[in-house]
């Protein structure tokens, strides 16, 4: 398993007391996978990928009984072993490349400092040759065609699509393991979108790097997308291979995220809440308890106040009290799992 996390809680610091930003969140993402973590604005998907990078305010308190990378505990990390991990073997791509380049430095400059001694393999004195002519590899494999000049240019001559191919080769200079790719497309012009997310899946299918990938909707790279995962208000709705949660999914919130995506001919806009429940979602302040959905499910009943256990179901995990889709073989283990839950 390459990310393991278990029962992972943010609390933030709010003018009226803490709140949980996340709450018990457990993702899985295992080696050769292209995860894509989906929830409307607001709902953790960065603090996830923040969490894993070690990104997190200081002031918040983060609680987990596991945050794993290949068996590597995160959090007990000295600085100095986790910077061998963070951005070597995992590194991770933004919304917006203008946050992450050096507005005073070369694209050469920046792509030299991300390739380490260890990327290259030749000796010592053949070093500073081998490092331009990987940069200057790094540019092609992204698919820029005029690479010279842009090698030559600073962040800001560069054309929005140009300078997030210039942050992926900076990511991906050292073969990460994971790349986690949070909303990398966000308010760029469809042709570039399209780019991005084609070299997103090439990566995946040709370079077999495992990729976490953070949408609002289920529009991007769904064909190549091999797990899914449902967020909303800072709790994990449902996990599984994404032919399950599209062709049935047994959360409510993952089907009406599916609806919206898939049966809508235009894509959300950035921010555009949800058309399909009633309500927007929650305020951060006044978090309903239990299944934080609950007051915009068709489905909440009373129950919903207490926050429903994890239940696994055909490699499946889901966290609802009253799932949808099930057929008569996996309503018998739901209703077996719940009766034991209750019992205990
Ligand atoms: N620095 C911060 N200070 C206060 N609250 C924050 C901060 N960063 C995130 N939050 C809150 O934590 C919650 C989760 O934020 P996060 O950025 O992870 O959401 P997201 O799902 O990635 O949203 P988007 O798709 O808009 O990027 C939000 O409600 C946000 O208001």
């Amino acid at each position: 398993m390459l990310i393991d996390i278990r029962n992972l809680s943010i609390f933030a610091d709010a003018p009226h007391g803490e709140v949980k930003v996340l709450d018990r969140v457990s993702l899985q993402i295992a080696e050769g996978e292209l995860h894509t973590l989906v929830g409307e604005s607001g709902s953790g998907k960065s603090l996830i990928a923040r969490a894993i990078m070690g990104f997190i305010n200081p002031e918040w308190r983060l609680q987990a009984d596991r945050l794993w990378f290949k068996g590597t505990d995160l959090l007990r990390l000295t600085s100095k072993e986790r910077r061998s991990i963070i951005g070597v073997d995992i590194a991770m791509i933004f919304q917006d490349p203008a946050d992450y380049l050096d507005p005073n430095a070369t694209v050469l400059e920046q792509l030299r400092e991300a390739i380490l001694n260890q990327d290259l393999n030749v000796p010592f004195w053949k070093r500073k040759a081998a490092r331009d002519k990987y940069a200057a590899q790094l540019l092609i494999k992204m698919g820029v065609k005029n690479y010279q000049q842009v090698l030559r240019a600073y962040p800001f001559e560069l054309s929005e699509g140009v300078a997030q191919k210039v942050m992926i080769a900076t990511a991906i200079a050292h073969r990460p393991q994971l790349l986690i790719a949070d909303e990398p497309t966000t308010a760029m012009e469809p042709r570039t979108r399209d780019q991005i997310y084609r070299l997103l899946a090439q990566l995946h299918a040709q370079h077999r790097m495992s990729i976490l990938l953070i949408a609002q909707d289920f529009s991007e790279l769904m064909k190549e997308t091999t797990h899914l995962s449902t967020i909303y208000a800072g709790q994990i709705m449902e996990t599984g291979s994404r032919d399950q949660l599209l062709e049935a999914p047994y959360h409510p919130y993952t089907d009406a995220l599916s609806y919206t995506s898939l049966s809508q001919p235009q894509k959300l806009a950035h921010k555009q809440h949800l058309q399909t429940l009633p309500e927007l979602e929650p305020n951060l302040q006044h978090m309903p308890i239990g299944c934080r959905l609950g007051p915009r499910c068709p489905y909440a009943k009373r129950a919903c106040v207490q926050r429903p256990e994890k239940y696994v179901i055909a490699k499946r995990e889901f966290y609802c009290h009253y799932p949808i889709n099930l057929d008569t073989k996996d309503q018998a283990v739901f209703e077996s799992v719940q009766y034991k839950q209750v019992s205990l």
